[in-house]
């Protein structure tokens, strides 16, 4: 087995003719938390975007784990091993728990198994004493954290987050932070997150990935990129300087 949860070659993304993404070779390690962190505009959304085949690639391959993956190449079974997070929570109109329980309704499973993996998602989110609300009604950081849980109650292999902590406040992040380490920690999950938040990356991530107008510009362990950066560019992005 690959020791990569993605693997991809010569990706590009080109909007009407102008390219956002141009990335030669990238591999994303498998049960690591890697960030991806980058000034507006350089193309961290679209690589999530490409790595969820939620859009295709203008050109290039991706590999999820060995299989080769694509709008033509997507098995029901890779399907259900990525699961992505965006930046405003998506809950359904329907009890915390049930919001909790629907992708293993879907997968048919038992209801003592339900039960039992919703309990320790319920625990781990804080949301215990909410299981019967709506979750419709919902603070922004609750329904976050009921859609991180959601997402994490299937045990994808990979969990991609686009931004998942914007504008919330330090509780709420520390309990999003703390129910992704979990993740990693106890289903083995392979996370990415793109965020704005140097202080989380460093927090959070083993590995971090800079870019820059659609390119890689540095990709090395959380510690030597932020302790060390390679490039004077990504030194003075995680300073906090303009850089373009
Ligand atoms: N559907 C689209 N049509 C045209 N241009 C697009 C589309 N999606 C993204 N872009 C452009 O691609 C570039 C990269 O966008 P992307 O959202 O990936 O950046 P980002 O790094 O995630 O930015 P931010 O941090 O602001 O979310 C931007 O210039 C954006 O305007």
């Amino acid at each position: 087995m690959a020791d990569y949860i993605f693997k991809t070659e010569g990706l590009k993304k080109e909007y009407s003719g102008k390219t956002v993404l141009d990335i030669e070779e990238m591999e994303i390690q498998k049960g690591k938390i890697t960030a991806v962190i980058g000034p507006s505009g350089a193309g961290k959304s679209t690589l999530l975007h490409l790595l969820n085949v939620i859009e295709a690639p203008s050109s290039g391959s991706i590999w999820f784990e060995d299989s080769m993956i694509g709008h033509k190449a997507l098995t029901l079974d890779i399907r259900r091993s990525m699961v992505m997070v965006f930046q405003k929570p998506l809950v359904f109109t329907a009890t915390v728990y049930e919001n909790l329980a629907y992708g293993l309704k879907l997968r048919k499973m038992k209801k003592e198994e339900i039960s039992q993996k919703v309990e320790e998602v319920l625990e781990i989110t804080g949301l215990k004493d909410k299981r019967n609300q709506n979750a419709a009604t919902l603070s922004g950081g609750e329904a976050q954290r009921v859609a991180i849980g959601r997402a994490m109650v299937v045990r994808p292999k990979a969990l991609l987050l686009d931004e998942p902590t914007a504008n919330l406040d330090p509780a709420n992040i520390s309990i999003i932070e703390d129910l992704i380490k979990f993740g990693k920690a106890n289903y083995g999950l392979s996370v990415i997150i793109v965020t704005h938040n140097m202080f989380q990356a460093k927090r959070l991530s083993d590995n971090t990935i800079f870019m820059l107008n659609g390119k890689i510009i540095d990709y090395d362990t959380t510690e030597s990129l932020f302790n060390c950066p390679k490039n004077e560019i990504t030194g003075a992005f995680i300073d906090g300087k303009m850089i373009y």
